[in-house]
């Protein structure tokens, strides 16, 4: 549905989105993380059209999205990260003003926005008299008011409170299980809250991309096991590590000269230290270390994206 080939973006000679591709299907909600800087708003404005790629392409529904720009406009919603709102406007003269812009008849367009995103007993309020949970909401609603297929959706609950942040989380739920939605976030829970795929990039290039319950799956169980020994050779020892059960990989990874170590991955929530054990023993190998290290989301995100704010 969305297909993004070699997309870079070079602001002068600072290049924000580097070689990007992605292809995003329909129904999927993808959240793009990252740290500050790393290149989600220019990812995303690519997308909308907002911004032309300096090289690769961009194409929505097989649509060149450079090329097309109204149709394009007509299939997506977009909420920027500060969303184009007139503080002085009533919420409802907002929203008919947006429906004016975008030349949308249907006439129970409003209200039915409305009713999705629960601002009807705000319709008559001004904008800036709006708590900021009710502004998003607004903002929300200018995003989906023509009906859009695909809504993207630029770091949605910053700057709101923790019960605003779960009620946009919901809402944006809510609204996915008819879309195909893009949202940015630095903020791993978000994307596990709401996220079926997640894609981290750092320094405008993707490093991860991976279903959620797969990091959830880390979250829960994965951990590791950092094992130094001799007398024996890599490729026996990580051989023999990987093929016991409830491990999913062993590699070697740099130590202590003239011993190996080795990082071994763990699928369970079971000690698996017991059975490494036994097989070093077995074989007649010598430990020399054995440590179980925990691998957290937030340990995963940060390994593979430190040294990434650009500014
Ligand atoms: N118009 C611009 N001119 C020059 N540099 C820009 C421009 N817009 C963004 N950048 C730079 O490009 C890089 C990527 O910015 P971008 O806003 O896409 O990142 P981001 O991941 O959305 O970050 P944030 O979470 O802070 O919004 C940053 O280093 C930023 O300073």
């Amino acid at each position: 549905m969305i297909t993004l080939s070699s997309v870079s973006k070079d602001y002068g000679s600072f290049r924000a989105v580097d070689n990007l591709s992605l292809e995003i299907k329909e129904g999927e909600i993808t959240g793009l993380l990252g740290p500050n800087g790393a290149g989600k708003t220019t990812t995303m404005r690519m997308i909308t059209g907002y911004f032309r790629p300096s090289s690769g392409t961009v194409s929505v529904n097989g649509i060149d999205v450079s090329k097309d720009p109204e149709t394009i406009r007509s299939i997506i919603g977009y909420l920027p990260e500060s969303p184009p709102l007139y503080g002085e406007m009533l919420t409802y003269d907002y929203l008919r003003y947006v429906t004016g812009v975008r030349k949308i008849t249907d006439e129970t367009a409003i209200r039915r926005t409305a009713e999705i995103c629960g601002i009807t007993g705000v319709m008559h309020k001004r904008i800036d008299q709006l708590s900021k949970g009710y502004k998003q909401r607004v903002g929300l609603a200018q995003a989906i008011i023509h009906d859009p297929k695909i809504l993207i959706l630029d770091e949605p609950t910053t700057g709101l409170d923790p019960n605003q942040i779960i009620e946009v989380r919901n809402l944006i739920t809510e609204i996915g299980k008819t879309k195909t939605v893009i949202l940015s976030t630095h903020i791993l829970q978000e994307v596990e809250a709401i996220a079926n795929r997640v894609v981290i990039i750092n320094k405008g290039a993707i490093v991860k991309d991976d279903h959620t319950d797969n990091l959830r799956a880390v979250k829960n169980g994965h951990y590791t096991v950092r094992l130094a020994l001799s007398g024996t050779d890599t490729t026996k020892a990580t051989e023999f590590f990987s093929t016991l059960p409830g491990i999913l990989e062993a590699h070697q990874v740099p130590g202590e000269e003239g011993l190996i170590t080795i990082l071994v991955t763990a699928g369970t929530e079971e000690d698996v230290r017991p059975a490494l054990f036994h097989t070093v023993t077995q074989k007649g190998w010598t430990l020399f270390e054995m440590s179980r290290e925990k691998q957290s989301l937030e340990a995963i995100f940060r390994e593979l994206t430190t040294g990434g704010d650009h500014d």
